[in-house]
Formats: structure tokens, C-alpha cells, sequence
């Protein structure tokens, strides 16, 4: 079985509250993109796993695929399999790659085992994997609080606009970004705002760790402003960086990103 894990961006990302437990609760839109990864399982007689595509840090233990079949298995002892990972999505991006993959994992393993769960007990896995997993499951946008595993329904629909995604090769690790900013209540009404016309958005509609990193990167400063100089009606940086994104109603040029990651199509 082969599937497709998908990136997603966050269209405005408020860091309302420190918690006790060490994270951060947040409201954000998370919006599905189609850069994708492409993931691999099939019954084998002894569990493994493999990556190619961009090299992943790290322990390949500790790979999310791996570990949602570890979760999984403790619960429902299923057969062993070889998986196979050929990462495309950057990493350390702001695209929640990992998690797509770790999400996705979920999903094959229920299919493939017939195990029969529900989108909720696959969204309570999910979070044990990392806060940005569970929204993978549904992958359709919503209006997300809590940690990153409460969902809101959003109207919502950017089909047919023309989305670029532009990563220039900086790693940002979550847990630092969020340790550079001070949490703060929503000062508008954020759902409110993401349901009015896309043209409300610039200026308005703000994630939090542009703050601190814009300032740190002036690479991704400037591919904002870049973004907004050809004509995007909206564009930010998604969730903790480095990739900024822009809206647009048409194709446009890209000549001038080539020594970045960049992709681009039509957001569904
Ligand atoms: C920035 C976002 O991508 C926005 O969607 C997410 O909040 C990040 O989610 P993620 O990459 O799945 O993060 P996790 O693997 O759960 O956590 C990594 C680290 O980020 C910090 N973290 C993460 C999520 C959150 N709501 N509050 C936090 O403070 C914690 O220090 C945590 O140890
Ligand atoms: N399937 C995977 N793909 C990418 N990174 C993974 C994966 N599984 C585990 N990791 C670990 O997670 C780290 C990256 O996590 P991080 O949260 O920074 O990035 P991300 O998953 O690409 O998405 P985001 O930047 O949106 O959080 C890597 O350094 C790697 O050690």
C-alpha cells in the first residue's frame, strides 16, 4: 500500500497561552497543501524501515512512521511490515512533514489491519505522536485550539487559488521557536476574520513567530515581502518557519527562487 502524506500551512497562528504541561495553546487555521511525501508499506516478515529522498536527522528509530507503528502494535499486536519513506516535504519547515507521515502511518496500519477505528481514536493516537498529527487524519482545513488537537469547522474555501511555498533551506526547531515568544490572548477575532474575504488578511490575520524569526531571518523577511511584490493577496510564514507562503489568484513567475525549495499549484 502506497500513500501520499501532504503538508499543510497555518493561515494565522496566535500563541495564546503557556500550559503546565510545558506546551503552548494555540488557534490557527490549519489549511492541507498538496507537497507531498510518498509512503510505502508492505507485510514483511520482520518490521523495517527505510527512507531516501531528503536525508531526515536524526535517529531512524525515532522516525514517526515507526513510531505509530509502535503504538499501534502495543494495543492491537499487528504483523510486521517493510516501510518505505521518500521525504520530499522540507523538514524543520513549518510544514508539519513529519506529522503528516506519522498521521498517515495511522491510517495505512488501520486500513491494512482491518482494525476498524474510528477518525477519533485515530485522532487520540495522532496526538501521542506530536500536536500537529492529529489534524492529518481529517486533512481538511479547520480552525484549530488546544495544543493543536481541538477542531472547529471553518467556512472556508481557497479552491482554485494559486499557492507558492518557498522554504530557503533554514532548519527551525519548534521547541525554540516557541521558547522566543511571549504568549498573548487573540486581540481579534481570528475564526471571524479567516471566514471574511481573503482581501481582510494582510496586516490582520498574524502568526506569532514571525515576530521573533523574521527578525532573526531576514532571509524570510524578505521572501514575504518578495511574495506580496508579485501580487499575493495574502502571504506568511507557516506555523514555526522557515517556509513563507503566498495566495494568488494566478500562476506567477518564480524564476527568482531557484536556489530555494519552492513548490506551487492550486490549493484544493
Ligand atoms: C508550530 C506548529 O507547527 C503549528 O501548527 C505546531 O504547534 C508544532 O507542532 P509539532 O511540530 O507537532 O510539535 P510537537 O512535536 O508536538 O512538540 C515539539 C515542541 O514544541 C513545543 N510545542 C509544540 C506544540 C505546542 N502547541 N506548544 C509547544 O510548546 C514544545 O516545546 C514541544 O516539546
Ligand atoms: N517522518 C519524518 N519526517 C521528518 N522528520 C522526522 C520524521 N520522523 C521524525 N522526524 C524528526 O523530527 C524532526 C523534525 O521535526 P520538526 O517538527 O522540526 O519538523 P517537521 O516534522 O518537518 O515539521 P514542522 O517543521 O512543521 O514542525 C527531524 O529532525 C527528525 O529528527
Amino acid at each position: 500500500m502506497i500513500t501520499f502524506p501532504n503538508a499543510k500551512i497555518n493561515i494565522g497562528l496566535g500563541i495564546t497561552e503557556k500550559r503546565s504541561d510545558g506546551f503552548h495553546n494555540i488557534a490557527s487555521c490549519f489549511y492541507p497543501v498538496n507537497w507531498c511525501d510518498m509512503l510505502e508499506m508492505i507485510p514483511a516478515k520482520t518490521l523495517s524501515f527505510q527512507s531516501t529522498g531528503i536525508e531526515i536527522p536524526g535517529n531512524p528509530d525515532g522516525n514517526l512512521c515507526l513510531k505509530a507503528y509502535h503504538l499501534l502494535n502495543e494495543k492491537y499486536d499487528i504483523p510486521p511490515v517493510q516501510m518505505h519513506l521518500h521525504k520530499i516535504i522540507p523538514i524543520g519547515a513549518g510544514l508539519g512533514g513529519g506529522s503528516a507521515d506519522g498521521a498517515f502511518a495511522i491510517k495505512m496500519l488501520n486500513d491494512m489491519n482491518q482494525l476498524g477505528l474510528s477518525i477519533e481514536e485515530m485522532e487520540g493516537f495522532a496526538t501521542e505522536l506530536g500536536s500537529d498529527c492529529p489534524f492529518f487524519i481529517e486533512n481538511k482545513p479547520v480552525y484549530v485550539t488546544g495544543r493543536g488537537e481541538v477542531f472547529d469547522t471553518l467556512d472556508l474555501s481557497l479552491e482554485g487559488k494559486y499557492i507558492v511555498l518557498v522554504n530557503p533551506n533554514i532548519h527551525i526547531s519548534t521547541k525554540e521557536a516557541y521558547s522566543g515568544v511571549t504568549p498573548t490572548p487573540l486581540s481579534v477575532d481570528l475564526k471571524q476574520l479567516l471566514t471574511s474575504s481573503i482581501n481582510e488578511w494582510k496586516g490582520n490575520v498574524v502568526n506569532d513567530f514571525e515576530h521573533s524569526l523574521l527578525k532573526n531571518y531576514p532571509v524570510i523577511d524578505n521572501i514575504k515581502k518578495s511574495l506580496y511584490q508579485k501580487g499575493a493577496i495574502y502571504a506568511s510564514m507557516t506555523g514555526s518557519g522557515s517556509t513563507v507562503f503566498g495566495i494568488f489568484d494566478d500562476e506567477i513567475d518564480l524564476s527568482n527562487y531557484t536556489e530555494y525549495m519552492v513548490w506551487s499549484g492550486k490549493l484544493d
